[in-house]
């Protein structure tokens, strides 16, 4: 079977840490997927792994049966908004128009189908009155929808985000989720880095729970367990008690 992601024996670490610890799974296409984990858990660090974007010390990654490299133009990655430069001077439209790019070849200048296309998918994350408006200049949430839409535009077949939800009004977190879930429904592979476990087993098929090293993977149903789920977060509840730390 060719998996969307096959990740077999990943280890990572900074400086000589430890951040990772041999990560194994496989995951179908055509998933909605939730990497979730308490802090500092790597859940950055296994997307980031995942892509290259970072050195591993380990392992292999195989995306729809071929390389990271191989594959590169067909993902889309949305990084953490803490992570961007939001003072960069360049509006909504052409922030979208950049995902187009990969298709467009080197030296290719944009045409007028690329700038209706990224219309397009500023229309389907409700941002199109705002596509002349500087970046830096949107709420948290229509930010991370204009960053989906660049996604769109991409046209990949595997999407890749980095806590969308973080400090986004209510109204952009349903509409994103309403567009990861519609991209699933097309057979598109989609992965989430995503720490608010109330709206977890709501939001995603399946889910990879780590915490340094994988505790579980596997459907929502299966993995979404109160003894499940304590095996990753027993150390922070037990450091929250000692500490008397209250949420
Ligand atoms: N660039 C870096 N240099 C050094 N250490 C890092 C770096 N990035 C992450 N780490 C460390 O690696 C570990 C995993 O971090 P990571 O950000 O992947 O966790 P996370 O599960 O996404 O956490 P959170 O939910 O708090 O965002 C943490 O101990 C973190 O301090």
């Amino acid at each position: 079977m060719t998996y969307a992601m096959s990740v077999q024996n990943l280890f990572v670490s900074y400086h000589g840490n430890e951040a990772l610890r041999n990560i194994n799974f496989n995951i179908e296409k055509g998933n909605l997927v939730g990497i979730i984990g308490p802090n500092g858990a790597g859940k950055s660090t296994l997307l980031k792994s995942l892509l290259e974007l970072i050195p591993k010390d380990q392992g292999t990654v195989v995306v729809f049966g071929k390389s990271i490299n191989e594959m590169r133009k067909k993902i889309a990655y949305v990084p953490q908004r803490s992570d961007m430069d939001w003072t960069f001077p360049i509006s909504v439209i052409d922030t979208v128009l950049l995902g187009t790019y990969p298709s467009l070849g080197v030296f290719r200048r944009p045409k007028k189908k690329h700038r209706e296309w990224s219309y397009h998918c500023l229309e389907k994350v409700g941002m199109e009155k705002f596509s002349q408006r500087q970046i830096g200049e949107l709420s948290g949430g229509q930010q991370q929808r204009v960053f989906l839409a660049r996604a769109l535009a991409q046209k990949a077949d595997l999407f890749c985000l980095d806590e969308p939800f973080v400090g986004i009004d209510i109204t952009s977190e349903e509409t994103i989720v309403r567009i990861l879930k519609e991209l699933r429904d097309e057979g598109k592979s989609v992965f989430v880095v995503h720490h608010d476990l109330s709206k977890a087993n709501t939001y995603f098929d399946e889910l990879i729970l780590l915490n340094k090293e994988l505790i579980d993977v596997g459907p929502v149903s299966e993995v979404f367990r109160p003894e499940i789920m304590m095996k990753a977060y027993e150390s922070q509840l037990t450091f929250m008690k000692q500490n008397e730390v209250t949420v």
